[in-house]
């Protein structure tokens, strides 16, 4: 079977999938109803202390009663499908590349490994503000615009009102985080001013050998929190802190799971981890997952929050610049790597 597959989609002997499903009780599933409503505060007592666990002891959850209307992700999804369906030659006419950094791939490569996936990635702030360059003294800037296809011709449209639901619940869940170390609600908000955030469309394609490929190689997120959308196909697992098993996420409907990223494990000084997690694929079916990549603006110097630092605490983490630390990201996918990319561990102290 392996000979269906090219070699560089194949993954090494100790990543690869395993066949069954690893039934475990699985991530945490929360109700946001208490953020909502003007309910009791012992209600969201209680639902600041179940982020707090979930982030502490998973780094991942779902929620259900966010907020978001279930029409707006019916939407999105359908939307997906009819773009994916699309001619390759048709979706390269909004290819990404080194100038346009956002619009369709079939080439992602996760710890020098092909992913079994195409990818459509948009920005959320028009124009978002980079730096031009990876060198740490250039100051240069750039404004990155979208590409959007012909067809389906809402996309544009049904993109732009995803991303404004999902900004509504990036403030509410960051608000949650926040009061669940102690601080106050709005502790984070100001980093998000000017965001660097992205949203993505994933289509993973029926796979001729899922044993030996992933849809997405084993990662972290490296920017603040994730929101994602899956469909009903099923894929994804989450590497479970406890004792480092592989744990399928299984497809809840109208729920959005959540991860946190490096950032909040800096700017927490290590309470919350960010989680290692990976995209099974299959045989038969395709399957279409929307994150939506909660980034600050590239201006933020990231450490941990001095309110957490102590003499029995001390920081975890020398500083660094959002804005170089994603400018070297995103120029590496048109580099050939050599090296292990740029990761948050390389900040450690
Ligand atoms: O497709 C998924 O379920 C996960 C996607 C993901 O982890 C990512 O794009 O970073
Ligand atoms: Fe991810």
């Amino acid at each position: 079977m392996g000979d269906q597959l090219e070699p560089d989609f194949i993954q090494a002997l100790e990543h690869r999938p395993k066949s069954g499903i690893t039934e475990a009780k699985g991530i945490p599933l929360i109700d946001l109803s208490p953020s909502t409503n003007s309910s009791k505060s012992d209600d969201l007592a209680n639902l600041v202390a179940e982020i707090g666990d979930a982030c502490e002891n998973w780094g991942f959850f779902q929620v259900i009663n966010h907020g978001v209307p279930l029409e707006v992700r019916e939407r999105i999804e359908l939307a997906s499908r009819e773009f994916f369906a699309l001619s390759k030659e048709e979706k390269k006419k909004v290819s990404r590349n080194e100038v346009n950094l956002f619009g369709y791939s079939d080439f992602e490569i996760t710890k020098s490994v092909r992913d079994w996936k195409e990818v459509f990635d948009c920005t959320i702030e028009n124009p978002t503000v980079i730096y031009a360059s990876d060198e740490p003294d250039d100051g240069e800037l750039k404004e990155l615009y979208n590409q959007w296809p012909q067809y389906p011709p809402d996309l544009r449209e049904i993109c732009e009102v995803y991303a404004s639901e999902m900004q509504k619940l990036t403030y509410k869940l960051l608000g949650l985080i926040a009061l669940s170390i102690g601080l106050p609600k709005d502790r984070l908000h100001g980093f998000f001013k000017n965001q660097t955030s992205f949203m993505r469309l994933n289509y993973y394609p029926p796979c001729p050998a899922p044993q030996l490929a992933l849809g997405l190689g084993r990662h972290k997120d490296a920017g603040a929190m994730t929101i994602l959308a899956q469909d009903d196909v099923g894929g994804l697992e989450v590497k479970r802190k406890s004792d480092g098993e592989w744990i399928f996420v299984k497809p809840t409907p109208d729920a959005y799971i959540v991860n946190v990223g490096d950032l909040i494990q800096v700017w927490s000084n290590d309470k919350y981890e960010s989680v290692e997690h990976r995209v099974k694929v299959n045989s038969e079916k395709e399957r279409i997952s929307i994150p939506f990549f909660i980034n600050p603006s590239h201006s933020i110097w990231v450490e941990p929050l001095e309110e957490l630092i102590t003499d029995q605490n001390p920081g975890k983490y020398k500083g660094y610049s959002w804005g170089k630390f994603y400018a070297t990201r995103k120029l590496s996918n048109f580099k050939k790597l050599t090296s292990e990319n740029i990761q948050v561990h390389h900040f450690k102290l």
